[in-house]
């Protein structure tokens, strides 16, 4: 990874907060390197210090040991407006400014650069019109907030960062309470800004496989342990994505693609395109069918898919997953029935 890229270190902070004398730690052994042009998720449980790691970036919480470097230079001997102009953020908060138009609240964003006048220069203007266009809102921009869905109200708020201009964009959960497909979007369109503006984006998130599919880069926090940072499909394969883990109960697995009870589960025997058996063995695991002696074939022809089971004495075809998981029951039942 090219050095000239990274935009925010760290190297072994100390996160808490200070009350009085007394400082009340909530992460060490933090170190990272945040870099342009890509989409970085932290990741973690709740609690964990993720929402108090953004605040010590934004310097709205001093380290309690060493400190953040932005550009090279300690982040608290920036001003909070030139530390606005290089990092814009997203927070969970909803804003109540209801009456203001998409396009009013985007040019908001300005703000760091024109001061609380509001005055917009052409260039001021420009920006604003690029934040519309890249989060594809165009068609809403005259539309007040209070008449927009979640999902739309989320791209106003990442455009209105956006139109702050900064090299660092940082997202607090950006899409909690969105439904999938906008879920989907949201961190898409982060991954398109990274790229085609060439920002740090780094987002907290809890939907692993939404990041899974777009990050480049992963942090995870754990209580007491260091940061760990790499890509998603290092991490997978290191074993390192456990970390997000509660307990032993549960494990990424890396065969299906994601998380699952940890108990050992002897599959039957099964043959046929490695995508059908992917989720014939999703429905196994799901209804705890461990059965051994058996072998199930898969055929495909077109769009029609059969389902071959062979025990010792037969062989019955079925047309769909469910009837084969049906049948696989009705075999467990009868086996562990009391003579
Ligand atoms: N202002 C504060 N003063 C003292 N302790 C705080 C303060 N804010 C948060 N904490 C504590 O710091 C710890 C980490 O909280 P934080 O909000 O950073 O976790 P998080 O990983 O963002 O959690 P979540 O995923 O639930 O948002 C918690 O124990 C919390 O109680």
């Amino acid at each position: 990874m090219s050095i000239q890229n990274s935009i925010l270190q760290a190297n072994d902070l100390s996160l808490g907060y200070k009350k009085g004398k007394k400082s009340n730690i909530v992460a060490e052994q933090i170190s990272f390197s945040l870099k342009k042009g890509k989409l970085t998720c932290l990741l973690g449980p709740n609690g964990v210090g993720k929402s108090t790691l953004i605040k010590t970036i934004m310097g709205q919480v001093p380290a309690l040991k060493n400190q953040v470097y932005l550009d090279n230079k300690p982040t608290d001997l920036f001003s909070i407006k030139d530390l606005a102009k290089k990092i814009a953020v997203v927070l969970t908060e909803k804003i109540s400014s209801g009456n203001l138009t998409v396009e009013e609240i985007v040019s908001l964003g300005r703000i760091p650069h024109t001061g609380w006048s509001g005055y917009l220069s052409e260039n001021d203007r420009e920006k604003v019109s690029q934040a519309i266009r890249s989060t594809h809102i165009n068609y809403i921009q005259d539309r007040p907030l209070s008449e927009l869905s979640d999902g739309q109200l989320q791209k106003v708020m990442i455009a209105r960062a956006l139109a702050q201009d900064g090299e660092i964009l940082i997202l607090d959960e950006p899409t909690a309470h969105l439904d999938l497909i906008n879920r989907f979007e949201i961190m898409h369109l982060l991954r398109d800004i990274a790229k085609n503006e060439n920002k740090a984006v780094l987002v907290v998130t809890h939907d692993l496989d939404i990041a899974i599919d777009t990050a480049d880069e992963f942090w995870l926090m754990q209580c007491g342990m260091p940061l760990v940072c790499g890509s998603p499909e290092d991490l997978i394969l290191q074993g390192s994505i456990d970390l997000l883990l509660p307990n032993e109960t549960l494990k990424f697995d890396i065969s299906v693609g994601k998380v699952q009870e940890s108990t050992i589960f002897r599959y039957p025997q099964i043959d046929g395109p490695e995508e059908i058996v992917k989720w014939v063995k999703s429905a196994l695991r799901k209804n705890k069918i461990n059965q051994q002696g058996k072998s199930i074939s898969i055929e495909k022809d077109g769009n029609q898919i059969s389902y071959i089971l062979k025990t010792n004495t037969e062989i019955i075809r079925f047309e769909s997953i469910s009837s084969l998981i049906s049948q696989l029951n009705y075999f467990e039942n009868d086996i562990s029935m009391p003579s």
